[in-house]
């Protein structure tokens, strides 16, 4: 029997992409149809989605979704069914999907994404003609209000919330409460409710089946005050119904055997020839060509990534005689920063502000080994890339980058085992140590060899969380 599952998101690749919510929810269709589900995503109408769809006809029309017309229209997303949510009145807008042009957050999103999630909870309902679901499943606080309008409008079809990154939680005023559209009973402490106000992610959370969240670690990690952010307590009361799948990859999208974005392809079995992408690299970033270790950092600029420790860090990792490439944008004041950084060490550290997919690729192609000082990391998808592309990680040990990156110890290199560098807090000595282990690793040549070849070797795919993801909305459907 197939499982036919809503997934609802405000960003999936390659259509509109803002950050690794955009690639997971762009890979799960892929991902689950091996395990008898066929995935249809859901997303609201951006122009770059509604220009990627061309001339596709409605299928369905709102005359006022909280209070705007709207059309749900029927796309492909790569070779899966897509919905498109077409909302002119929230959605078409210059700028990105949650601000503007000059980074200022939209500020209707309470009601922008209060009326996707209302659209998808109806169409997950089965209230569109040829259309039907057995499950929904709502990625992150933009669609968290889905299980609570199926919740409150009374709709047993199971759902799973899963949390991409906990920091971003929806939190808006009660004044809001009455724009939508919910009975009253939900502005409730087991309901809606959050420290007076709304929370659009709380709501999700309580009123999902199931909540998933991208690692094993980071499902532990947020029953903790220091992770949960505020929703701990709602966490841990939940038990049993958080469980913890870790992300894979998009491999035919990042495959340094076949990605048209190199200089020159390479495998586990021709590693040697990575050297014409470290060079092109070096060109790229007017960085000194020479064989020292290049370390490379691709990031959203925000104090999650642990970029203000890094900027500390950047004198020592030079000293040392490595060279340091930077993408990333996000956070003017770091931004600034980074450009001070790279005035400093001409040669030896570059920056490139801005969001460029293929400039992605070469750098983990041509870099030696890629920094990810993360203060909490749901699961972490740059490292994983780094591990297909023999781009070694140095990471901090916390959520998925604990579960998926092996630490360079002793008894991992001796089993041939390790993968990268882990260290343990976000803070100046901890990763001015793991660079100098890391850049004393890379000096024994074979010893970083088999760091490379055990990464690329490792399983990364999405097979067995595919296979996680079906069984448990399997188990979800049955116990409807
Ligand atoms: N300037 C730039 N140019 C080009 N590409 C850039 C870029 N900045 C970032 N990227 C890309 O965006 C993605 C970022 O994904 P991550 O998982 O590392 O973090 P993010 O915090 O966005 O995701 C949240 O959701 C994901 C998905 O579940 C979790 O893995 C993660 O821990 C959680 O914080 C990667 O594909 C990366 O290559």
């Amino acid at each position: 029997m197939t499982l036919r599952v809503l997934s609802i998101a405000s960003e999936a690749a390659p259509l509109i992409k803002t950050g690794g919510l955009a690639d997971v929810a762009g890979a799960l269709p892929a991902a689950l149809a091996p395990h008898g589900v066929e995935m249809t995503t859901i997303l609201p109408g951006y122009p770059k989605v509604m220009a990627a769809l061309g001339k596709a006809k409605a299928v369905h029309t709102w005359p006022s979704l909280l209070g705007e017309p709207a059309r749900l229209i029927k796309g492909k997303l790569g070779a899966h069914p897509l919905l498109v949510v077409d909302a002119p009145a929230f959605f078409a807008r210059d700028g990105g999907p949650y601000a503007d042009g000059g980074g200022r957050d939209w500020g209707d999103n309470w009601r922008r994404f209060a009326a996707f999630a209302r659209a998808a909870a109806e169409v997950a309902a089965g209230a569109v003609k040829g259309l039907a679901f057995d499950l929904a499943h709502a990625h992150d606080w933009q669609a968290a209000m889905t299980p609570a309008y199926l919740r409150y409008d009374g709709v047993s079809l199971p759902s799973v919330m899963t949390i991409h990154n906990m920091a971003f939680q929806g939190h808006y005023g009660a004044d809001i409460f009455g724009g939508l559209a919910l009975p009253r009973e939900a502005f409730a402490f087991d309901g809606v409710e959050y420290h007076g106000g709304v929370g659009f992610l709380k709501a999700g959370l309580e009123a999902a089946s199931a909540i998933t969240t991208v690692s094993p670690t980071y499902a532990r990690e947020i029953r903790e005050a220091q992770f949960g952010m505020g929703l701990e307590g709602l966490i841990r009361s939940r038990g049993a119904r958080v469980h913890g799948i870790v992300n894979g990859i998009d491999t035919a999208e990042w495959n340094p055997e076949t990605d048209p974005a190199l200089a020159q392809r390479f495998s586990v079995r021709t590693l040697p020839r990575r050297i014409a992408n470290k060079r092109a690299l070096e060109a790229e970033f007017a960085l000194d060509s020479h064989d020292g270790p290049l370390f490379v950092v691709i990031t959203r600029l925000t104090w999650q990534k642990g970029m203000d420790v890094l900027l500390e860090v950047v004198d020592h990792l030079v000293g040392l005689g490595g060279r340091l490439a930077v993408l990333g944008s996000g956070d003017a004041a770091l931004e600034g920063a980074l450009h001070a950084a790279a005035a400093r060490h001409p040669g030896k550290v570059s920056v490139r502000i801005g969001y460029d997919e293929a400039l992605s690729h070469r750098m983990q192609a041509g870099g030696d080994a890629i920094l990810v000082p993360s203060r909490f990391e749901p699961c972490g998808l740059t490292q994983l890339y780094g591990l297909a592309y023999g781009c070694v990680p140095v990471v901090s040990r916390t959520g998925g980058l604990a579960d998926t990156v092996v630490d360079a110890n002793l008894a991992a290199l001796a089993a041939g085992a390790a993968t990268g560098v882990q260290f343990n807090a976000v803070h100046y000595s901890a990763l001015a140590d793991a660079i100098d282990r890391t850049i004393s690793l890379y000096s024994q040549t074979d010893v970083w060899r088999g760091l490379q070849r055990a990464g690329m070797k490792s399983d990364f795919s999405w097979s067995r969380s595919g296979n996680a993801y079906a069984d448990l909305y399997a188990a979800l459907v049955e116990d409807r």
